[in-house]
């Protein structure tokens, strides 16, 4: 793997048989893909953008007003060094705000709360719903190419995700002040959820691990977007769509005197989602590898390890 595989999603309307093949290898090999002619405006992304910078330019003591102490950051600011890779020494030098879905009325799921809007900062909530919904939507589309691409009917996945606690989270890296710091930007990982896509990251740093063990700098086609698969869908696919460990790294002068911005966005299972490994994904060769968990057990197990449920 010299970098990862690019997809062009205008197969989608043309050619869903191929695009849900190309779609399905690319994960199957790499757990990770790029995104090209997805559809979701270049313009928004940017205007996204912008937002997070001046959210993140706030004053340290306003934007801790937005932290909820015990709240696991579902929602809101956390602040710089908080979240710790599984198993890291030490913490990320990152501070970010989570975006849930917005619910009108009574929410259907108890882990669906309410949104947390910086009044500072009075257009972050419009332009980050937009943004939220539109990669809501083309999560949506990747899913149902890998639905077929796992013998599945093509919507099978389209009731297990439309209410899930799906988490769009602006992330600020600062500058690096300490060049000798243990800490990195994002210590190697994996995404907890089903799958994510990533806007923004356009300074250098994210890296993904190959086979062999090597790090392979992700670069990427301008515009395009990043979308690897996460944990839950790496043991509902019975590891046949690998989680792929990836990591932000502290990036030499002049980037590390700079910030870096990205926007993942985490689409998460409904919380009452059984992950089960599917049936069609159970071999000889590969037997079932993991137990049947809810969703929610599983996020809240996963978010204990890394620091935001205590
Ligand atoms: O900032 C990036 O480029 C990647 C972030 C990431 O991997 C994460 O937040 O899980
Ligand atoms: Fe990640």
């Amino acid at each position: 793997m010299k970098s990862i595989p690019h997809i062009d999603m205008s197969l989608y309307d043309q050619n869903f048989e191929d695009f849900a093949k190309h779609v399905g290898e690319g994960y199957e090999k790499n757990g990770f893909v790029a995104l090209t002619k997805h559809g979701v405006d270049q313009q928004l992304i940017e205007e996204a953008l912008d937002t997070c910078r001046e959210l993140f330019a706030l004053p340290e003591e306003v934007k801790k007003q937005y932290h909820i102490p015990g709240g696991g950051g579902a929602r809101g600011y956390t602040p710089f060094g908080t979240e710790i890779a599984k198993d890291a020494k030490h913490v990320d030098l990152k501070e970010f705000w989570h975006v849930g879905r917005e619910i009108e009325g009574e929410p259907p799921f108890k882990q669906l709360t309410p949104n947390i809007w910086p009044k500072e900062l009075p257009e972050f909530k419009d332009k980050i719903l937009k943004l939220y919904r539109s990669l809501d939507a083309l999560g949506l589309r990747v899913l149902e190419a890998l639905a077929v691409y796992l013998g599945q009917p093509r919507d099978f996945f389209n009731d297990k995700v439309d209410l899930g606690n799906s988490i769009l989270r602006p992330l600020h890296y600062p500058p690096i002040v300490d060049e000798g710091t243990p800490s990195v930007r994002a210590g190697a990982h994996e995404d907890i959820n089903v799958l994510t896509l990533l806007v923004g990251s356009r300074e250098p740093g994210l890296e993904v691990l190959a086979k062999d063990g090597s790090w392979i700098p992700v670069t990427i086609i301008e515009g395009a977007i990043i979308c690897n698969v996460g944990d839950m869908l790496q043991r509902m696919t019975n590891g046949v769509l690998p989680s792929t460990t990836h990591r932000v790294v502290n990036p030499p002068a002049p980037y590390s005197s700079k910030s870096r911005y990205s926007i993942p966005f985490f689409l998460h299972f409904n919380p009452d989602v059984i992950i089960d490994p599917l049936d069609s994904c159970i071999t000889e060769e590969n037997p079932k590898r993991w137990d049947a968990i809810s969703s929610d057990d599983y996020l809240m197990e996963r978010l204990r390890e890394i620091g935001l449920v205590k």
